[in-house]
């Protein structure tokens, strides 16, 4: 069973436009799409088209349209009420792919939310394989929550992974080793934040994200999934015996129509590629297939197994750049 908490759940509007974004200018919009998202509700919503069990664990009331709507899809939830509202992201696509990301900070949660957060995930925890901690968090929650929930939920047994950025992410990495999760997801942008080193860099040089992920795996992380947008990923990974392999894996030819949920495709990717046991650059390959797929849907949507196409994907080993972090 694949667990996910989404702290920051949003709905995601998406605005269409037939022609290039202009600051300043009037636009007619082609179309405008909402759909449920946020970090773990996106996983869970692929594992739920994949077959693979989960359970998504988020603060929302019960009869929140935003919860009625993932009920309604299948996914197995665990709804923490807060009596505020879902907040709203906000996409604007444009028809060369370019995606330019709007995301709210989000309604203020209480302690008590957090709590029961928290109770909901211990209680879970111990029958899921992996458990997801994911996305931004909202005002209220401690900066440093992911890096104490890890630290809880290793010790239930299940694996952590966490994908967040800004300040819980650099929260997280000064807390390491202590609370290390088992895997991480940075992209380029979330590299480039705790290293120092230059993003762009990073997403265009797959030797360089390999070398600046490494220091997360110096400081007790397993694995690291670094995604680069169109460049696809470095994955790294220590194995049994302690030695560190790193592999590289380009993406299938892919015409983008919006990237939203493309890294939480290819986080989900990975972990499915882990729970079938699969080696480590056939996960990796997994994971870009799913991301790339998502690239290529509208929107939101997390793509289904067979828009998914691993055999295109191709991978190799890569060397380390240190650089300096
Ligand atoms: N322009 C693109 N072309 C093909 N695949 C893409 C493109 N952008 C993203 N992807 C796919 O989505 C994955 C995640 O993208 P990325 O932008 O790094 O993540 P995030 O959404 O977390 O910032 C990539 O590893 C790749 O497989
Ligand atoms: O919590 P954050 O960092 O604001 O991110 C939430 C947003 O990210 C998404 O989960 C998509 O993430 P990715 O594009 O990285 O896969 C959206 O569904 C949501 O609007």
């Amino acid at each position: 069973m694949i667990l996910t908490l989404t702290p920051n759940p949003s709905v995601d509007e998406t605005i269409a436009l037939s022609e290039h974004l202009e600051r300043g200018a009037v636009h007619r919009v082609a179309t405008t799409t909402s759909q449920s998202g946020g970090k773990g509700v996106n996983i869970s919503r692929a594992s739920v088209a994949a077959g693979e069990p989960s359970v998504a664990v988020l603060p929302a009331d019960a009869d929140d349209p935003f919860v009625l709507e993932l009920a309604a899809s299948g996914i197995e939830l665990r709804a923490v009420p807060t009596g505020g509202a879902v907040r709203v992201n906000v996409t604007i696509a444009e028809p060369d792919g370019t995606t330019t990301k709007l995301n709210s900070p989000g309604t203020e949660i209480s302690a008590a939310v957090l709590d029961r957060l928290t109770a909901e995930l211990e209680d879970l925890a111990a029958g899921a394989d992996w458990t997801v901690l994911a996305g931004s968090l909202p005002p209220g929650a401690p900066v440093d929550w992911y890096a104490a929930l890890s630290a809880r939920l290793r010790a239930r047994g299940t694996r952590v992974a966490v994908d967040t950025s800004d300040a819980p992410l650099k929260a997280l990495v000064a807390a390491l080793p202590g609370s290390a999760p088992h895997l991480m997801k940075p992209n380029a942008d979330e590299l480039a934040s705790f290293t120092g080193l230059d993003a762009a860099t990073l997403e265009a040089e797959p030797e360089a994200a390999a070398g600046a992920a490494r220091h997360l795996l110096d400081r007790g992380v397993d694995t690291v999934l670094a995604t680069l947008g169109g460049n696809g990923a470095v994955l790294l990974e220590r194995g049994p015996d302690g030695t560190v392999g790193a592999w590289h894996a380009s993406p299938p030819p892919t015409t983008v129509v919006s990237t939203v949920g493309a890294g939480d495709s290819s986080l989900f990717g990975y972990l499915l590629g882990h729970r079938r046991s699969l080696p480590p650059q056939e996960r990796l390959a997994l994971a870009v297939a799913y991301g790339s797929a998502a690239a290529g849907l509208p929107g939101t949507t997390i793509p289904h197994p067979d828009q998914v196409r691993p055999d295109l994907v191709i991978t190799r080993t890569v060397q380390f750049t240190r650089g300096d972090a």
